[in-house]
């Protein structure tokens, strides 16, 4: 660069203007190199699928994750760490469709309320968003392919027939990230916050959550289920439960802190601790904890 930062008092409109002029040509030659590597990547993925025999869903959340938070720590001057996250994320949206294209399927909650500013943001400008008001039409179209990515609002206790239902043992699909995971669009979708659903692994972020479902006898109160998850895991929260009307049974959907997707034993140990005695467990996800309001001012 012609100039350091001290002399930039000492230039006039045309001098500062060449300065940025050649910043954008730095910038846009990292991005076109930073998509031949994407692009590269997309061909690995490619080999492996061809080996394995998957549908291609390239989003990858935890790596994600992992490059949002690396980007907000290191982060200094005056640009904000939110706007900073915005344009990776038009940057990693654009360069993922190019390993291979998706749609987002969203999903309305029985309000109406959807999290389509949150999908917009996360997913950047080109997606096809295609919208749902019924949670197993949108769960369909992950399954058949149609979209690679789900955007269903976070579930509320009490609601008739939760999505989070439709995760059961059959289905390759799961909670894999949460919305925001890096700032709050102002105004329109401020309060609104999602999860992602996809068929993909779930990775360890480094910092993550993860959500079970467990089954429980009706006889137990949520009063007392709720206690004694609190007692036995430190964070640990409930997100919503649904009576199975076939059975003395309740499903519970817990949000636990840490990556325990290998490790539902110790979860079911600390539950059969705590005397809750799960009839069945299940991991339905896992989600790399979002950047914090703090962090990001
Ligand atoms: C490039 C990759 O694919 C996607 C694009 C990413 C990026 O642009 O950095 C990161 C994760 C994936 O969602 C990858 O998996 O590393």
């Amino acid at each position: 660069m012609a100039c350091n930062d001290e002399n930039l008092a000492n230039l006039d409109l045309d001098g500062l203007r060449g300065e940025i002029d050649e910043i954008d040509q730095t910038l846009q030659f990292l991005i076109i190199r930073r998509t031949k590597v994407v692009q590269a990547v997309g061909a690995f993925k490619d080999r492996v699928i061809a080996a394995g025999g998957k549908v291609k869903v390239p989003y990858r959340p935890a790596r994600e994750a992992r490059i949002m938070r690396t980007l907000v720590n290191r982060h200094d001057g005056a640009f904000p760490k939110s706007a900073l996250i915005q344009i990776w994320r038009e940057m990693i949206a654009a360069g993922t469709r190019l390993e291979a294209p998706y749609t987002v399927a969203l999903c309305r909650n029985a309000d109406g309320q959807d999290c389509w500013e949150l999908a917009r943001l996360n997913f950047g400008c080109l997606n096809e968003i295609i919208e749902f008001d019924i949670p197993r039409e949108a769960f369909g179209a992950l399954e058949d392919g149609r979209a690679a990515v789900g955007v269903f609002p976070k579930p509320e206790l009490g609601e008739a027939m939760p999505w989070w239902t439709l995760l059961t043992d059959e289905t390759p699909v799961k909670v894999v990230s949460k919305l925001p995971f890096g700032g709050r669009p102002v105004g329109r979708g401020e309060q609104t916050e999602g999860f992602v659903l996809a068929a993909i692994d779930l990775e360890d972020s480094g910092d993550d959550r993860t959500l079970f479902v467990v089954s429980l006898s009706k006889e137990i109160s949520m009063d007392t289920v709720r206690k004694k998850i609190a007692d036995g895991i430190d964070g640990a929260t409930i997100l919503g439960f649904s009576d199975d009307t076939a059975a003395d049974r309740r499903f519970v959907l817990v949000d636990v802190p840490g990556f325990f997707c290998n490790r539902a034993d110790a979860f079911q140990a600390t539950l059969s601790e705590q005397g809750l005695a799960p009839e069945s467990l299940r991991v339905v996800g896992a989600y790399a904890v979002p950047i914090s309001e703090d962090a990001l001012n």
